[in-house]
């Protein structure tokens, strides 16, 4: 069994809107439900887990379980941190799951390629990160701006999401990360940290995690289409009624 857990708890600082960017308007509907259609279409992903902000997970959680083409999902409450969201997402996985993909809620662009190619490489070696070559040269900078050094660009790859793992192995990072102190800005770091190997699979130039209004409008560019013809079928109407019922609920007091 494969469950997904999409932290959704953040602040979106860097987006500069007054309220969390996963519920952000993508086109047609939020992000957060763009990613988990994403998701949805991939018939890989049996089980899903959204982590909310504490004040958010019960409009969510009713909205979400009353929208065509997701499955069905648990929503539980996020911490002050990534790491703490995916912790708690993690307490709530279920004895028959071997398999935990996490996912950025704010990555609405995945695709089901990049979603396989990470189960495949999770199911030989247990733990699995998406990811791209970067494509501008990288210098390291010390404390008065100097260039430090020009590490060997075929070396350097972006991290993007999913990360998978093992059950098992995941829960014993984040146990561990908890024990030391420790903190990465993503899973595979945590499993680094118990000197687990994370292999890294090919993942997709346009599955940007969207932190700032440019990347919304390159996100726009990049759905075009699609969301014209999802118009079309009729599932976005309910999606776009969705999205003004969820914006009423959580936003009422904050926009
Ligand atoms: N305490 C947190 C912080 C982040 N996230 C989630 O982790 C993902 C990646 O985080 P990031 O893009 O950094 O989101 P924010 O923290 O919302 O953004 P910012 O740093 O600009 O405030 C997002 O889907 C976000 O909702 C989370 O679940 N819990
Ligand atoms: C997990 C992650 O998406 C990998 O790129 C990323 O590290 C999380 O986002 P943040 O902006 O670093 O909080």
């Amino acid at each position: 069994m494969i469950t997904a857990i999409f932290p959704a708890a953040g602040k979106g600082r860097r987006m500069g809107a007054s309220f969390n960017k996963v519920f952000a308007a993508l086109s047609d509907k939020p992000i957060l439900i763009h990613t988990l259609l994403s998701f949805s279409r991939c018939n890989l992903v049996d089980n899903f887990i959204i982590v909310a902000a504490p004040g958010e997970v019960e409009p969510v959680s009713k909205v979400l379980n009353s929208l065509p083409g997701i499955k069905p999902c648990k929503v539980v409450a996020g911490g002050t941190e990534r790491q703490y969201s995916v912790y708690n997402g993690l307490m709530e996985v279920s004895a028959d799951t071997d398999i935990v993909l996490v996912h950025d809620a704010a990555r609405p662009l995945i695709t089901s390629g990049v979603i396989k190619n990470v189960i495949d490489e999770v199911k030989c070696s247990g733990a699995a990160v998406a990811a791209v070559p970067v494509t501008n040269t990288i210098k390291v900078i010390g404390d008065d701006n100097t260039v430090v050094n020009t590490p060997d660009r075929n070396k350097l790859w972006m991290m993007q999401t999913p990360q998978g793992f093992r059950k098992d192995l995941l829960l014993e990072a984040h146990e561990r990360a908890r024990l030391d102190k420790y903190f990465g800005t993503d899973d595979a770091s945590l499993v680094e940290h118990i000197g687990h190997p994370v292999r890294v699979v090919m993942g997709d130039y346009k599955n940007i995690k969207i932190t700032s209004p440019d990347d919304l409008i390159y996100a726009e560019a990049v759905l075009g289409k699609k969301a014209v013809s999802k118009v079309k079928n009729g599932v976005s109407v309910a999606i776009s009624n969705a999205l003004e019922e969820m914006k009423a609920k959580i936003f009422k007091t904050r926009i």
